[in-house]
């Protein structure tokens, strides 16, 4: 079923998520849930903190070179742990819970990644370019941090000029 997405500025997305030791059908029901509900938005990535629940699970789907998700490239990565962070690359990323802004930020460009699969499995694998970006933002989410906070000044006051201007037109 599809899950409501909170958005900055709610303080929730500030919670440091708790690692995950029950990997039962409640999990899996989760993990497909986040699923269908970061499809529906059109995302590529989503942690579990962003659909209010604050445990270290997160998923992502990057698509092709064609730009289509396919759900044999969905991960679904529990408990993460980076080693070897390497190289420097920037990128403009974007979050459903800060819906319609896009801003430049520093990732590392190469990294490893030791987590575990729904069934509690110890797993590895090796990230460059986008996935490698990805895992990097979406970890951020499990230590309460969004992208936002990571912007140089000038592009943090951007953000907020235009943040506040888009909030009034809502209203
Ligand atoms: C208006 C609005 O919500 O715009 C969006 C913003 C972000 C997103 C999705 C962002 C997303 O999946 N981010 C995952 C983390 C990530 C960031 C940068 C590079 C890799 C991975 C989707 C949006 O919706 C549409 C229709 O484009
Ligand atoms: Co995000």
């Amino acid at each position: 079923m599809l899950l409501p997405i909170i958005t900055y500025p709610n303080k929730q997305l500030k919670a440091r998520s708790q690692t995950v030791v029950n990997f039962d059908e409640l999990l899996h029901r989760f993990l497909d849930d986040m699923y269908e509900t970061m499809i529906a938005s059109n995302g590529i990535g989503l942690a579990a903190i962003q659909v209010a629940n604050p445990i270290r699970v997160l998923i992502l789907c990057i698509p092709d070179e064609e730009g289509n998700q396919h759900k044999e490239n969905l991960l679904e990565i529990i408990n993460p742990v980076i080693h070897n962070p390497k190289g420097n690359v920037l990128y403009q990323e974007g979050c459903l819970s800060v819906p319609g802004f896009y801003e430049d930020v520093e990732r590392y460009e190469t990294l490893s990644l030791k987590y575990q699969n729904r069934h509690g499995e110890a797993c590895e694998l090796h990230a460059s370019d986008l996935l490698a970006i990805a895992i990097q933002h979406e970890i951020d989410h499990l230590e309460g941090k969004l992208f936002i906070e990571k912007l140089t000044y000038n592009r943090r006051k951007k953000f907020e000029k235009e943040y506040k201007k888009a909030q009034k037109e809502k209203k």
